[in-house]
């Protein structure tokens, strides 16, 4: 990606914000390192004017003027400091949310992607340790190194040859570690993958005896991520020690130096002792960046990823507000592969699927495990997109409506409902933060599940979508159905709604589903179980992702009586009819 392409998205925009902070901090950084030479200036002083003179008045003189250019370098260092931490939020406050949302979005396309959020972590804490603090005293090293060739040119070529060295020095660092610490970030990653997913499944990790097993594997990804990060510190470790001792050697070569010149009368006492501090000082920032090579690699890797991550989000297409749909559905060829390989070898897992519904009819999907259903039911919601062919409400491709304003015209049921931490009532009105409570109330009501909630120790307000929540897989699935015609969306896609239910939930599910065809919505349900199918006005068959019948119910029912028995029809569609 070109610096061009980088600066139109929003972390590039993001980056480009920071430049004003960094101007500043930049002017700070002069002002600092000027002062810097407070210290040798004034050894010089001592030496060669207050020790030559005598003067109590002049040491007292200096001795004020340098209280108070040490008490401003005191104040910019702050004020520096504020500003890299302040522009270190104000990015994040510009990137998180973007972040969070890519993250969300990456997860539903591939589940890969990277974690932007600890990326954006890792840059912050960048933008407000003492990494970015010598990168912003390095381009002050030629004040330090003009001083010292003020004082002497074989001193000032000494110090610039001992600059080289710890650049050099600096320069071998990075290569030998770069490998080690990408590969640990990205062992790392997995790591974390690791925990999130054992925490989901810690009882079923406990029940089933995986304790000791899945802490081993813990143990082995999270040696496997130290040993690489272990390996880049230790090598980074060598050369931070190298070029501390060197610095130091270097001062006393130039004190050797220093002192071969006084004798030679070139230079004078005071001198010697200045210009080893001078020398000093020049190499601190190549020394500070050196010992934090750890953090300005990492900084560095993460930066380049959400550069990518960023340049990858589709741009948000300029979008004309849709009217408020009726609910007509229609899929003209809808394609999906299985992810990875070459588009040829890849098989299908929805092959070709066409079929159209018109506002109020409610289609039960069926077909057996691994049909395709689950995998409609997310193409129909917009969380898939198809690879070949199109899905349309009220005419528009999914794609024509802003996400969000979708989402409110859609109800959808996972196979798999989790509550997301929160209350009951926040997660029915899906967190809306302007719901009224009368939709909630009413969302309730209509998926039969008002007097459940209200005899929960909590009603409405009960906590819930952490480990050990109140409620049995039966309630959340009710629950789940509330969210899911929540403000009476024209499209409701329920993916085996009654999996938890018992006979009292299936015939609340019935009703429900009565409901939101008599009130106009468009109702697509997936099932296993044949009780749902009672409202269907349409069914379709599919079977190994290809649309096998498709129809009016009791057409199609019929033709499965009529195709008895010569060719075994569903258990679910023989019952039903
Ligand atoms: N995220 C995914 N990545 C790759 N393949 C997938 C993914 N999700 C589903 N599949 C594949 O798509 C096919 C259809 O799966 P899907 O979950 O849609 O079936 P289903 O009819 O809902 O099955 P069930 O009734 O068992 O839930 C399966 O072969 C499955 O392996």
């Amino acid at each position: 990606m070109t610096s061009d392409e980088m600066t139109q998205t929003p972390y590039g925009r993001a980056l480009r914000a920071l430049r004003g902070s960094f101007v500043q901090a930049g002017l700070f950084s002069a002002a600092i390192n000027l002062l810097m030479l407070t210290g040798p200036i004034y050894m010089l002083q001592i030496y060669d004017r207050v020790l030559a003179s005598g003067s109590v008045p002049t040491l007292l003189g200096l001795f004020l003027i340098v209280v108070v250019l040490y008490a401003f370098m005191g104040i910019y260092e702050f004020i520096r400091s504020r500003l890299l931490s302040r522009a270190a939020y104000r990015f994040d406050e510009m990137t998180g949310e973007l972040a969070f949302r890519q993250l969300l979005e990456n997860n539903n396309k591939n589940g890969k992607g990277g974690n932007a959020l600890r990326d954006l972590e890792i840059i912050r804490g960048f933008l407000s340790g003492p990494a970015i603090r010598g990168l912003f005293d390095a381009p002050w090293i030629p004040i330090f190194l003009v001083a010292v060739f003020i004082i002497h040119p074989w001193l000032g070529y000494l110090t610039l040859a001992g600059a080289g060295v710890v650049v050099a020095l600096a320069l071998i660092n990075q290569w030998a570690t770069r490998d080690a610490l990408a590969r640990a970030m990205q062992l790392d990653g997995m790591e974390r993958a690791f925990v999130g997913q054992s925490l989901r499944n810690a009882e079923t990790v406990q029940a089933l005896g995986m304790r000791e097993a899945v802490s081993k594997r813990w143990r082995a990804a999270h040696q496997a991520g130290l040993a690489e990060s272990q390996k880049g510190g230790d090598r980074s470790d060598i050369f931070s020690a190298g070029s501390r001792v060197f610095r130091l050697l270097l001062q006393s070569i130039l004190l050797t130096g220093g002192a071969y010149l006084a004798l030679d009368q070139q230079i004078s006492a005071g001198m010697i002792v200045g210009a080893s501090i001078l020398a000093g000082r020049a190499l601190a920032p190549v020394d500070q960046v050196i010992g934090q090579w750890r953090s300005i690699g990492r900084a560095f890797e993460a930066h380049k990823r959400l550069a990518e991550v960023f340049a990858a989000m589709p741009a948000s297409k300029p979008r004309v507000s849709l009217p408020e749909p009726t609910g007509a559905v229609q899929l003209t060829g809808v394609t999906k592969l299985m992810p990875g390989g070459m588009r040829r070898d890849r098989s299908y897992i929805l092959d070709k699927v066409s079929f159209e519904l018109e506002p109020g009819d409610v289609l039960g999907v069926i077909g057996n495990s691994a049909a395709g259903k689950s995998s409609l039911a997310r193409m129909l919601v917009g969380v898939w997109q198809p690879d070949a062919g199109e899905v349309r409400l009220d005419g528009a491709t999914l794609d024509q409506w802003e996400p969000d304003t979708l989402g409110r015209h859609i109800g959808y049921l996972p196979q798999h409902v989790e509550m997301l931490p929160g209350t009951i009532a926040e997660n029915i009105s899906r967190f809306d933060p302007n719901a009224k409570e009368e939709d909630i109330f009413k969302a309730a009501r209509s998926a039969g599940v008002h007097d459940l909630i209200l005899g929960l120790p909590d009603g409405y307000a009960t906590k819930v979508g952490y480990a050990g929540q109140p409620l049995s897989g039966g309630q959340i699935q009710r629950i789940g159905l509330a969210r899911a015609i929540y403000r009476m969306p024209k499209l409701v896609v329920l993916d085996e709604p009654n999996a938890h239910l018992d006979t009292q939930g299936d015939q609340s599910l019935t009703e429900t589903i009565r409901f939101l065809r008599e009130a106009g919505s468009t109702v697509v349900v997936m099932a296993h179980r044949p009780s749902v199918l009672v409202e269907t006005s349409k069914v379709l068959i599919l079977h190994q992702g290809k649309v096998a019948k498709f129809g009016r119910r009791e057409e199609i029912f019929r033709m499965a009586m009529q195709s008895v028995p010569s060719q075994p029809t569903p258990v679910e569609t023989r019952k039903v009819g």
